[in-house]
């Protein structure tokens, strides 16, 4: 099937930084297509080069070599406003202009198109309208951003780019600060406007399982080796999610989409349902319990729990994956190393 025209792409790129005459280079074969109505995921380990990335996007520095292209013209071809009415983006720094309420805030999302000092047309206050609305934010548009949650602030500067309307939204880390329900509430949220306002929105994130849940595409950054690019169901079926982790230490595992620490040892005998057989060795996992060559057979039962250990002729009986853990300490040893 053929894909449809990126909005934006790049061919063999390299970035870095350039200081005095050095050039420190931080990545290079980034090669890229994001296409509009998909949420796409940057991921990749710590000072990998992921904000590098975006900030080469937004022009703010110059690639070492290659070119992006934006609606198929280099990006150097756009003066910094031409570039912000295409491209919003929500960073990682928080807002502190205290006295500004929430919908002030959105409006500062139309300079690309007013000017600093330009007046809001009825069609600005439409777009500012919108965001507000797609964002759900309405209860809180009077609100002092000083006094905003961390999940509200963080909806705010997306209705704030939403009301840049750039057909890119990119947005570093937008679920850092965030908790679990919110961090998916926000994903979902990205996804529904890529859908739905047929926006190509970047999302860096470290938040691979939600990731894997809610994004169109993956694109995978690690040192010294080309970007990969993909769905995030054809890179896991293909193991390329473990280019992510040390794989002497932590592998990706594809049936339970978890990321998993290495077995150090062979299980014992388990009896029962799978879903808590995973979850009892979880447990001896982490603590690290070598109970390989014992013989043991451990017998697990669901609603109500039940344990067994049998080992030869005797039995134990346990209540909880936590008591059965500390039996097989008591027994088999420390457990800790
Ligand atoms: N202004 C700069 N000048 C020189 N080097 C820089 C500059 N900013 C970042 N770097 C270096 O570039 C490398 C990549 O940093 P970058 O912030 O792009 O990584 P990242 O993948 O976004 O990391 P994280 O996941 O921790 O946010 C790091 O080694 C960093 O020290």
């Amino acid at each position: 099937m053929q894909a449809s025209q990126p909005i934006l792409a790049a061919s063999n790129l390299s970035l870095g930084y350039q200081k005095s005459k050095q050039t420190k280079p931080i990545a290079d074969q980034i090669s890229f297509s994001l296409e509009k109505g998909k949420l796409t995921c940057l991921l990749g380990p710590n000072g990998v080069g992921k904000s590098t990335l975006i900030k080469t996007i937004m022009g703010q520095i110059p690639a070492i070599s290659g070119s992006i292209f934006l609606n198929g013209k280099p990006i150097e071809n756009f003066s910094q406003k031409a570039l912000s009415q295409k491209i919003s983006v929500v960073l990682t720094e928080k807002i502190t202009t205290g006295t500004l309420n929430v919908r002030q805030m959105v409006e500062l999302g139309r300079i690309p198109h007013t000017g600093w000092l330009g007046r809001l047309s009825g069609k600005d206050q439409q777009k500012v309208e919108k965001a507000i609305q797609t964002t759900h934010i309405s209860y809180i548009e009077k609100s002092p951003l000083s006094e905003l949650s961390d999940g509200q602030l963080q909806k705010a500067m997306i209705a704030r780019a939403l009301a840049q309307d750039g057909e890119v939204l990119i947005l570093d880390e937008p679920t850092a600060h965030l908790d679990l329900v919110n961090r998916y509430e926000i994903m979902r949220l990205l996804r529904k406007i890529a859908l739905e306002e047929n926006k190509a929105v970047l999302v860096v994130t470290h938040d691979l399982e939600i990731a894997i849940q809610t994004a169109d595409q993956f694109w995978l950054m690690q040192c010294g080796n080309p970007l990969v690019t993909g769905s995030p169901e054809d890179l896991i079926i293909q193991e390329k999610l473990n280019l992510l982790l040390p794989t002497d230490k932590l592998i990706f595992d594809k049936v339970s989409g978890k990321v998993q620490e290495l077995d150090v040892f062979e299980y014992p005998v388990f009896h029962g349902p799978q879903e808590i057989v995973d979850w009892f060795k979880l447990a001896l996992r982490k603590n690290k319990l070598d109970i390989s060559k014992t013989g043991l057979i451990i017998s697990l039962q669901l609603a109500p729990f039940k344990g067994t250990l049998q080992i030869e002729e005797t039995t134990e009986n346990f209540e909880s994956i936590e008591e059965g853990i500390l039996l097989l300490k008591t027994r088999f040893g420390k457990g800790f190393q």
